[in-house]
């Protein structure tokens, strides 16, 4: 493909806050936290109508602007056919884009991160046993002040405040992930993040600072969960 027909121009900016930019520095701190190991995990911008993403399989730490795809969000009804405004030669795109897609449409948010976390992971095996298995719930930790109240909603949470995080079944496919996650945002419409179980997590955020913040703290949380479960302390507690 020639450059003026593989609209190159959108993905070369001097400017370091273009997705085309961000998308390879974010993943590259992600890398480091060990969210987006061994080419798992990845993240998608989204510019008004235009959305940015990683081409699939790749180590997402060691992605290049050149290697982003781009595509219009508007033109994509039809999943079986979408048409990218600009496609890195050699490649395919993620596989993670059509829940990306579901992101941006469903919750009009503006940027999606997928991390394989090992702590997420443990988090939905630790939920496996019990009876409610598909929801993760935890109150009375400063960190949960990192959450947006929901979906079109002014404000945080507040301390006291349950976090709720639905768990969807790990699938062979990413893709086949799809609708068990519309299902999950449909049921938890204030939720900004789905646990895909034995897999990872999907955060998102209106944009990407608070994408980027709310997946720290989801991380965060994650990790004490696990060690509270070692201590055999409760999730929820009832102070007041
Ligand atoms: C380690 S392979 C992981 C993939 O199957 C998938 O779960 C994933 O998160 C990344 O998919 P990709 O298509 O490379 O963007
Ligand atoms: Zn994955």
């Amino acid at each position: 493909m020639t450059e003026s027909n593989n609209n190159d121009h959108l993905v070369k900016s001097d400017d370091s806050q273009h997705p085309a930019n961000l998308i390879p520095e974010l993943c590259k701190k992600f890398w480091t936290l060990g969210w987006v190991t061994g080419t798992g995990g990845g993240a998608s911008i989204r510019d008004d109508d235009l959305v940015y993403l990683a081409p699939s399989g790749v180590q997402k730490e060691l992605m290049k602007p050149e290697d982003i795809y781009v595509l219009e969000l508007s033109k994509q009804l039809d999943p079986k056919q979408r048409i990218y405004l600009r496609s890195p030669p050699s490649l395919k795109p993620s596989q993670c884009t059509p829940l990306f897609i579901a992101a941006f449409t469903k919750r009009g948010a503006g940027c999606c991160i997928h991390t394989h976390s090992q702590w997420a992971v443990l988090v939905t095996l630790l939920l496996e046993s019990q009876s409610n298995k598909n929801l993760f719930e935890i109150n009375n930790i400063e960190q949960i002040k990192g959450f947006g109240k929901g979906y079109q909603k002014q404000g945080a949470l507040g301390y006291h405040d349950t976090l709720r995080i639905p768990v969807i079944e790990n699938t062979p496919h990413e893709e086949d992930l799809t609708e068990s996650l519309e299902v999950a945002m449909d049921k938890y419409p204030d939720t900004y993040a789905v646990l895909v179980r034995r897999h990872g997590v999907y955060v998102w955020g209106e944009t990407v600072h608070k994408a980027k913040t709310q997946c720290e703290s989801l991380d965060y949380l994650f990790q004490l969960a696990v060690e509270m479960k070692k201590l055999g302390l409760p999730w929820l507690s009832d102070i007041a």
